[in-house]
């Protein structure tokens, strides 16, 4: 088990999740119960022995915790009832942790057998398209989101290193934006230049002409140019990660300005070798003292033996964080979800109510009072809202 500390419910309110991988979240005991039932072999038959495989112990490079997913990936991909269970359990879990609203991302492509090239895993071809696994995905969610409670929304993966895939990812989103997936996103290894591949420059412009959200994994392994190219080119809205912009202090103050949001993922940047392992050096501590828009994420909690609770709990016991930034920082996450701007409000309000801040009520007369507590000083660029209406892409907030 990775060398984590006591779990804690520090927060315990409702939550708003943001980056999470559908792959890096599944349940051990479900890839050991669909391998039996498929008569797949695995190295390990208990839970605790297939956990201690599929898990990064110590802190180790992007490439090694990458690996991890070739433990269990063939067991899931290519099986239309695992990849619905898998979606729906995912749904369970979230809720189980407090959250109410989830944005969980996957690649169709690494869970087909067909329509794929090259097949993953090292997979016979089948007859499961990424174009069906998306299907089953937003059933296994829609079930979820009935059975739960919680809204879950998805989005979708191109892979840096298949660059051949992108074009069907982001026909994928149009497909299906009135089925749950809210976004484009682009991960995997970051050393790979995306300059130097059209087909995912392609598809992010075919994203923003056609109204698809974007995010962009960048500046997490990556130097600070590779979220300078995520804004510039790709036009992403919202950058996964991001540490590495403190490096350059000139795009990190314009991000700021921008109210650009950090999908900051605590104990995944630590095993991930991401960054510094000491908690009290990380880049997080920064954004915070500087205002700026970002979440808490666990990224891929089966892979990094974690929960949400855990990535709260290092965040107080480590780096200091209250009450008050939590609920914060929840707040900004719901305004920087890719929800329509109706359904993005009502979400907003939730956390409002159920953080005591009745005053703070979007659209109320008072919604001034709910944004300034704290020392109350408004950075520049921040906006103030005024009594008649509401303007979420001007929404802060600014304790
Ligand atoms: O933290 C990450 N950085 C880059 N890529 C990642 C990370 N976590 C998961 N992935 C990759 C591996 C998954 O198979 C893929 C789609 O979820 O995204």
């Amino acid at each position: 088990m990775a060398e984590h500390f006591t779990e804690q419910i520090v927060f315990n309110k409702p939550k708003i999740e943001l980056h999470v991988h559908l792959d890096g979240a599944i349940r051990v005991e479900t890839i050991l119960d669909v391998a039996r039932r498929r008569g797949i072999t695995l190295p390990a038959g208990t839970v605790k022995e297939m956990t201690h495989i599929c898990v990064v112990h110590q802190p180790a490079t992007l490439t090694e915790f990458l690996g991890k997913f070739a433990e269990y990936m063939h067991v899931i991909a290519g099986d239309r009832e695992a990849i619905k269970r898998i979606a729906y359990e995912f749904v369970e879990d979230k809720a189980k942790e407090g959250v109410i609203y989830v944005e969980v991302r996957y690649s169709p492509h690494f869970l087909a057998n067909t329509d794929v090239e090259p097949i993953p895993w090292n997979q016979k071809e089948g007859d499961l398209s990424p174009d069906e696994v998306v299907c089953l995905v937003n059933q296994g969610l829609a079930e979820g989101e009935k059975a739960f409670n919680i809204i879950a929304r998805s989005i979708l993966c191109c892979m840096r290193h298949m660059p051949s895939w992108s074009k069907d990812v982001v026909e994928l989103c149009k497909k299906y934006k009135k089925d749950g997936v809210v976004a484009i996103d682009l991960a995997g290894d970051e050393s790979l230049n995306c300059e130097a591949y059209p087909g995912h420059r392609m598809a992010y412009e075919e994203a923003e002409r056609c109204g698809v959200h974007r995010t962009v994994h960048a500046g997490e392994v990556g130097p600070a140019s590779v979220v300078k190219e995520a804004v510039e080119v790709l036009k992403a809205e919202r950058i996964g990660h991001g540490y590495n912009i403190l490096e350059d202090q000139v795009l990190y103050k314009q991000l700021l300005e921008q109210n650009m949001h950090f999908e900051v993922c605590p104990i995944s940047s630590k095993l991930t070798g991401a960054c510094d392992p000491d908690f009290t050096k990380h880049p997080v501590i920064t954004f915070r003292k500087d205002k700026a828009n970002y979440s808490l994420n666990t990224d891929d909690p089966l892979i990094f033996n974690s929960t949400l609770h855990l990535d709260y709990s290092t965040a107080q016991n480590y780096m200091g964080f209250t009450e008050e930034e939590f609920k914060r920082l929840n707040i900004n996450s719901a305004n920087s979800s890719f929800l329509p701007e109706k359904e993005k409000k009502d979400l907003i309000n939730k956390l409002y109510e159920a953080y005591g801040m009745v005053d703070g009520f979007v659209g109320s007369s008072s919604v001034l009072d709910g944004f300034l507590l704290g020392d109350g000083e408004l950075r520049n660029g921040d906006r103030m809202l005024g009594h008649s209406g509401y303007n979420p892409l001007s929404h802060f907030i600014v304790f």
